[in-house]
């Protein structure tokens, strides 16, 4: 790793920075990324629940995968790792969850993962013993209320340790073995993941599910289509023609043996390091129909003033002479990358719609506003989003906050700005293991990189 510096975090343990790369002309390089984080946990899922073994080729290897084999081996399936084609890591071979007998208590690490906090404890209902969920310090912030409170709807207890009401981690799920389903009423205003933790299980609920939302919008819709399609896929009928309305038919998922999507909000960084540095970058295999929000990059880029062509499963992103603002609706997990890029504008930029990146990984839109701030920028929280104003930046440290797509944010600012430092690199495990190394070969393609006062060019930790 090329540490320019340390911090200290607050338990006074030494955290080192990673001097971002800086570009000192445009990149111009052919980049290819591990599995779709959302993709690979969902298959996941639905293997653990499915009528026999199935398949996932290619996966994602990361925090959050390894998180979400390891609560579901918790839960009583058996995950190997078998050779495959894949460039990112072996296959996974998942033989599901046995049938219910009692089984006694387990505990369940969700780490930071949402997909795990919210995906499993449904899946926990079905088990015939108790669960303790818990995670990461800041896991304890995310809202999980809506979880529990469908859970408690169901008929499935869930309690605190302390005997209280739980509204957030930690908490034991008290499974039966069995859940009625039927007709439920939820809140899903804060995350998707609520709707889709629940219509994951919903087939083997012995009724299936009917699953309304009331409230404010559901965000993260892709994210909702995303999981309609993956059930469809195994055989699982699914309603959704009524807006706010899922309706679930009980019966078997069936086994699979699926190919996991490279992740395309993953891919952001890389192709915003084509506007970032006016040069040009490629992503092989671009899937020609897919439900992942980071297909969405193909518009929002060439609003950004950027030329975006898919030809052949292809997608080449030249970066033109200036990054455009603009007003961006609805980015969700892409938004972080998103405000990156608005920073680097010649123009104001209005982000709308991500009122619920208060509960992601951290508060993103105070983190965004903060780290862009520091480095001279001009940002401002509105009540769902972000504006960001051009302003001239400077080198300096940008902070995580355990965040994946914080770090990543901080390495695209660090392409166009001399001297931006980026705190705890280590934290894109998350959904990105390589990403260093992937950050530096991208870079290492152009071999034009400026040599800095502080090792600049190399980039990767190793
Ligand atoms: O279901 C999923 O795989 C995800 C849903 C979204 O959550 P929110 O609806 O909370 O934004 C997204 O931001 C997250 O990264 C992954
Ligand atoms: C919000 C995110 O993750 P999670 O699945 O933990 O919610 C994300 O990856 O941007």
């Amino acid at each position: 790793m090329t540490a320019a510096a340390a911090t200290r975090d607050g338990s006074g343990t030494p955290v080192q920075h990673w001097a971002a790369p800086f570009a000192s002309r445009p990149v111009d390089a052919t980049v290819t990324v591990p599995g779709s984080k959302s993709l690979t946990n969902r298959y996941l899922v639905l293997a653990a629940l499915a009528d026999g073994p199935s398949r996932l080729r290619a996966p994602l290897h990361s925090r959050d995968s390894a998180l979400m084999i390891d609560a579901l081996r918790q839960l009583g399936a058996a995950i190997t790792e078998v050779a495959g084609d894949g460039a990112f890591g072996p296959d996974l071979e998942v033989v599901p969850l046995p049938a219910a007998a009692a089984e006694p208590l387990t505990r369940i690490d969700c780490g930071l993962a949402g997909t795990v906090m919210r995906f499993v404890p449904p899946l926990a209902a079905l088990r015939n013993g108790a669960s303790v969920f818990d995670g990461d310090p800041h896991a304890r912030n995310r809202p999980m209320g809506t979880i529990i409170e469908a859970l408690k709807a169901l008929g499935v207890a869930v309690s605190a340790e302390d005997g209280t009401a739980p509204s957030s981690l930690p908490f034991t799920v008290e499974g039966t073995g069995t859940v009625r389903g039927g007709h439920l009423v939820i809140d899903g205003s804060a995350s998707s993941q609520f709707v889709s933790a629940l219509l994951l299980v919903g087939a083997r609920f012995d009724e299936g599910l009917h699953l309304e939302h009331v409230g404010k919008p559901v965000p993260s819709l892709d994210h909702i289509n995303m999981t309609v399609a993956v059930l469809r896929g195994a055989g699982v009928s699914v309603d959704d023609s009524v807006p706010n309305h899922w309706v679930v038919a009980p019966g078997p998922i069936h086994a699979f043996d699926q190919q996991i999507e490279q992740d395309l909000s993953n891919a952001g960084p890389f192709l915003a390091a084509a506007l970032a540095t006016r040069g040009m970058v490629r992503i092989p295999n671009w899937p020609a129909e897919t439900q992942q929000v980071g297909d969405l990059w193909r518009g929002i880029l060439a609003r950004m003033g950027a030329s975006v062509t898919l030809a052949d499963g292809v997608l080449t992103v030249s970066g033109g002479p200036e990054i455009k603002g603009g007003d961006f609706a609805d980015t969700s997990e892409l938004a972080p990358t998103v405000a990156a890029l608005c920073a680097l504008a010649t123009g104001p930029s209005r982000l709308s719609g991500i009122a619920h990146l208060r509960g992601h990984e951290t508060d993103r839109l105070a983190a965004l506003v903060a780290e862009i701030n520091r480095l001279g920028g001009d940002a401002e929280e509105t009540s769902d989003g972000l504006v960001i104003r051009p302003a001239p930046l400077h080198g300096g440290v940008v902070h995580s906050y355990a965040d994946h797509r914080m770090a990543t944010a901080g390495a695209i600012l660090g392409l166009a700005v001399d001297g931006v430092q980026v705190e705890d690199i280590a934290t894109t495990a998350k959904t990105m293991p390589d990403f260093p190394q992937l950050w530096a070969g991208m870079l290492a393609q152009d071999a034009a990189m400026a040599p800095g006062p502080e090792g600049r060019g190399s980039g990767a930790e190793h």
